[in-house]
């Protein structure tokens, strides 16, 4: 069953398209990767999926319902919800604070500040980050603040997860441990999952099919395999990144 499909996609800032007439679908329980040179739309693509910017043209329908053009708040309510590539917790407030507001702010309307706070400490305890909750959010490595964007997000209930470049900074083990909790957050919450990334071994690891921009436009979609021997994906993207 589709979960998301976007036809003829685009958006104009001024003269320049930053995203050109895009389409593609994601299958419910799907890891999609999306991937391109700086600059390619990455970011305003999902800005218009997350509903915080409006689409120039064209459609996203989400299960049955086209959402283009709706706010980021009512995004998700309806069960969509985005990380961001830069990183911005309330550093005041502890971890677990920090995903409370992901649960009040989201789709669950039982919550009190008890029933929040248990379930922020049960999604901690799924990221495996229990034992950092009671600390300042201030205080974390760049690895716990990404997964704590992921946590934040979580709690919110989404069914479509948008994660943004979340393995940048990141080393090779945590990147393999972020790895890991994606296919659980599919596996165990059922949570389909867009998700843009530079690191090519995390994308080929990761991801069901993959989605390349280049110029605002989509080059090429397919399998992780198809992808990486798609000679015009190496000429605009891989064969760059390899020597980047
Ligand atoms: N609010 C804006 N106003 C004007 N131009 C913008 C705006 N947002 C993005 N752009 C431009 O749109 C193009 C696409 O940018 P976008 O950030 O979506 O690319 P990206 O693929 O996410 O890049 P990166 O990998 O560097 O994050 C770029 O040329 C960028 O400068």
């Amino acid at each position: 069953m589709s979960i998301l499909k976007v036809e003829g996609l685009s958006k104009y800032f001024g003269g320049l398209a930053a995203v050109k007439d895009v389409g593609f679908e994601m299958q419910e329980g799907m890891i999609m990767g999306l991937i391109g040179p700086n600059g390619a739309g990455k970011t305003t693509l999902f800005t218009m999926i997350a509903g915080s910017q409006k689409p120039s043209a064209g459609t996203i329908t989400y299960r049955d319902r086209q959402i283009q053009g709706i706010s980021a708040d009512r995004a998700v309510k309806l069960g969509v919800c985005r990380t961001n590539q830069v990183v911005k917790p309330f550093r005041e407030l502890s971890v677990v604070e920090n995903v409370m507001v992901g649960a009040f702010y989201g789709r669950n309307k039982l919550f009190g500040k008890k029933a929040a706070e248990k379930e922020a400490r049960r999604i901690l305890e799924f990221i495996g980050m229990e034992n950092l909750a009671d600390l300042p959010a201030g205080q974390l490595s760049i690895g716990n603040l990404k997964r704590l964007e992921i946590a934040r997000a979580l709690a919110t209930k989404p069914d479509l997860l948008l994660l943004d470049e979340i393995c940048g900074g990141l080393t090779p083990s945590e990147t393999a441990k972020t790895m890991e909790l994606m296919k659980q957050i599919r596996s165990e919450q059922g949570i389909s999952i867009l998700y843009i990334e530079h690191d090519m071994k995390a994308v080929m690891s990761v991801c069901d099919r993959i989605l390349v921009l280049n110029y605002g436009q989509k080059i090429a979609e397919g399998t992780p395999q198809e992808i990486v021997t798609n000679q015009q994906v190496i000429d605009a993207y891989l064969g760059q990144s390899e020597t980047a």
